[in-house]
C-alpha cells in the first residue's frame, strides 16, 4: 500500500484548515471486515494480535485502518497522535464496549460498574470511586495493607526456599503470583485477609482465579460475534464465558455480604468512615459508610475491581521477575537503591517507595515491554487530523501499546530492559500508557503500581533472582498479554 497524503494538508503543517480538500484514504489491511475476520480465525491470529499490529505498522506506516467483523478502527502509535486523541476525548471519554461483558450484565440483570458505563452516569460514579481508590488520601490508607501482603509473601517464599539444603529454589512462580494478587486485592477491596499463603488455600479462591482466566480468554473471540445470538443458541463459547462471570459474581457477592455483616455488627462500624473499631475496612467499607453509591452500584463496581485486579498485576510480575533475572546488573542497581531506602524508611512503605524511584522505573519498564492490555481506544468527539489524515468525530481510534513500547522511533534501544530510561527525558509525553490516559484511565492504577512496587521491593530485599535461559519469552494475547509458557525463576536467599 502506498501512503499518500493530502498535499494541501502538508502545506498547512498538518492542521485542518479552510484550504484542505479531499483527504486520502488511510492505508488498511483489507476492505472487508468479515473476510479479515475469517482470515484471523483461520490463521489463529487472535492470540498474536500484538505481533500482527507491530508488523502492520512496519508495513503500512504509523497509522492504518483495520476492519474486523462489524468493527472498524484507526490504529495509531506515535505519541504526538496520542496527545491529539487525548485532547479530543471530551468530558465523557469512551472506549470500545466489551459487548460480551455488557450482555452478561443485561441477561443476568446486574448493574454495570464504571468499566461498562458511559456518559454522565459513568462520570458521576467514577468521581465517587476516585476518592476511595485514586486520591492520595486513599493511597495512604491502603499502602500498609499492600505492604503487609507483600511482606508475608516474601516470608512464605523464604521459608519454602530455606527448606532445601541449597538456599535456592527454581520454580514457575505464576500460581503463587496469582495467589499474591488475589490476597492483595481482597485485603484492599474488602479489608480482609483470606489466607492464600497457607499450605492449603481455599478451593473457592482457586475457582475464582480459574474463572477470571476463563472469562478473559473467552472474551476476544466473542467480541466479534453477536453475544445475544450466541446466548440464544447456547454456543459453548458463550456458555463458558457466562459461567465464568457467574463464578466471579458469586465470589464477590459472598465477600460483600460478609463485609456488610461486619460493618453492621455492634463493633463493626465506627464514627470514622470505612473503619471497624478504628480499622480501615477496605474500599468496600469506605463506600458503604459514605453511602453515596447505592448498594447495587457498590456491588457492581467491587465485582469489576476484583475481576480487573488479579491477572493484571500477577502477569506483569511474571515478566518482571524474568527481566530482573536475566539482567543481573539492573537487578543489583535496583536492589542497592531499595536497601538504602528501606534502611531509612523506618518501616514506612510510602517513604521506602519514595526513596527508590528505580522501583517505579522497573514497573514502567515491565509495562512498556509487556503492556497488559495491548490497546487503549477512544472515540474523538470532534474531527481530528492524525499523520495528515482526516479522522471524523466518532471514529474508533486505537492506541497500540505493544508496538509503541518496542519502537526504535520512540525509545532508544527498545529491546533493552532499562528502568533508568524513565528518569531522563525519554518518558515525557504519552509514552508510558499501560494504564491508559485522562479521566478514563485505569481506576486501579494506584493499587496496581503500589502493589507491584512493594512486591518487587520485598522480593529484592530477600532474594537474588536468576533464570537459566536469556531467550525472549514468547507472548500470547487473551485480552491480556501473558507468557505462552510461564518462565522458571530461581530464587536464592540473600
Ligand atoms: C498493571 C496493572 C493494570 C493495567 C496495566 C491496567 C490497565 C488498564 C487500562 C489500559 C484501562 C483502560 C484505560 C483507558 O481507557 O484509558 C483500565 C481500566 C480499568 N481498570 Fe485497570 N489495569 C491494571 C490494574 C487494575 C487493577 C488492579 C484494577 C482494580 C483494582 C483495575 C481496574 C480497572 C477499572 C475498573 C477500569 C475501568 C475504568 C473506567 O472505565 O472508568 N485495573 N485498566
Amino acid at each position: 500500500q502506498t501512503m499518500r497524503r493530502s498535499r494541501s494538508m502538508e502545506q498547512t503543517g498538518g492542521k485542518k484548515s479552510a484550504g484542505v480538500r479531499a483527504f486520502k484514504e488511510i492505508p488498511h489491511t483489507g476492505r472487508s471486515g468479515w473476510l479479515n475476520l475469517l482470515r484471523f480465525w483461520k490463521e489463529g491470529r487472535f492470540n498474536l494480535l500484538h505481533k500482527h499490529m507491530e508488523s502492520t505498522f512496519n508495513t503500512l506506516g504509523p497509522i492504518y485502518r483495520e476492519n474486523l467483523g462489524a468493527h472498524s478502527s484507526v490504529n495509531i502509535m506515535m505519541p504526538a497522535d496520542i496527545g491529539e486523541l487525548f485532547r479530543s476525548e471530551g468530558l465523557h471519554p469512551r472506549r470500545m464496549t466489551l459487548q460480551p461483558w455488557a450482555t452478561h450484565r443485561e441477561i443476568r440483570q446486574h448493574q454495570k460498574g464504571v468499566f461498562l458505563k458511559n456518559g454522565e452516569d459513568w462520570r458521576s460514579d467514577r468521581l465517587l470511586l476516585n476518592r476511595e481508590i485514586m486520591m492520595p488520601g486513599a493511597v495512604q490508607r491502603f499502602l500498609p495493607l499492600l505492604d503487609q501482603v507483600a511482606g508475608d509473601f516474601s516470608r512464605m517464599l523464604r521459608a519454602r526456599v530455606e527448606r532445601g539444603a541449597r538456599r535456592s529454589l527454581t520454580l514457575d512462580p505464576s500460581p503463587d503470583l496469582f495467589r499474591f494478587a488475589l490476597e492483595a486485592s481482597c485485603h484492599v477491596i474488602y479489608g480482609e485477609r483470606i489466607g492464600l499463603f497457607s499450605s492449603s488455600p481455599s478451593q473457592e479462591s482457586q475457582r475464582f482465579i480459574w474463572a477470571v482466566e476463563r472469562m478473559l480468554s473467552t472474551t476476544p473471540p466473542l467480541l466479534y460475534l453477536p453475544p445475544r445470538l450466541l446466548s440464544r443458541i447456547g454456543a459453548p463459547l458463550w456458555t463458558q464465558h457466562a459461567t465464568a462471570w457467574d463464578h466471579i459474581f458469586t465470589h464477590a457477592e459472598a465477600r460483600i455480604q460478609k463485609g456488610c455483616q461486619r460493618l453492621a455488627s455492634p463493633n463493626g462500624g465506627s464514627s470514622k468512615a470505612g473503619a471497624a473499631g478504628g480499622q480501615y475496612t477496605g474500599v468496600l467499607g469506605q463506600l458503604m459508610e459514605k453511602g453515596q453509591l447505592s448498594l447495587d452500584l457498590i456491588k457492581a463496581n467491587v465485582t469489576e475491581l476484583m475481576a480487573g485486579g488479579v491477572d493484571t498485576t500477577a502477569v506483569p510480575l511474571q515478566f518482571g521477575l524474568f527481566e530482573l533475572g536475566r539482567n543481573p546488573k539492573v537487578q543489583e542497581a535496583v536492589r542497592q537503591q531499595v536497601r538504602e531506602s528501606w534502611a531509612v524508611a523506618g518501616g514506612d512503605p510510602g517513604k521506602a517507595l519514595q526513596g527508590a524511584p528505580l522501583l517505579k522505573g522497573t514497573v514502567k519498564e515491565i509495562l512498556r515491554l509487556y503492556p497488559v492490555g495491548i490497546t487503549v481506544q477512544r472515540y474523538p468527539i470532534r474531527d481530528i487530523v492524525l499523520q495528515n489524515y482526516h479522522i471524523p468525530a466518532g471514529t474508533m481510534v486505537q492506541v497500540c501499546l505493544y508496538p509503541l513500547g518496542r519502537s526504535p522511533q520512540i525509545f532508544q534501544e527498545p529491546e533493552r530492559f532499562d528502568p533508568m530510561r524513565w528518569a531522563g527525558g525519554e518518558g515525557a509525553g504519552f509514552r508510558s500508557l499501560a494504564f491508559g490516559f485522562g479521566a478514563r484511565q485505569c481506576l486501579g492504577r494506584r493499587i496496581a503500581e503500589n502493589e507491584m512496587q512493594l512486591f518487587l521491593m520485598h522480593i529484592l530485599l530477600n532474594f537474588r533472582l536468576s533464570v537459566s535461559s536469556k531467550e525472549d519469552i514468547k507472548t500470547t494475547y487473551t485480552l491480556i498479554l501473558h507468557p505462552e509458557t510461564p518462565p522458571q525463576i530461581t530464587f536464592t536467599s540473600l
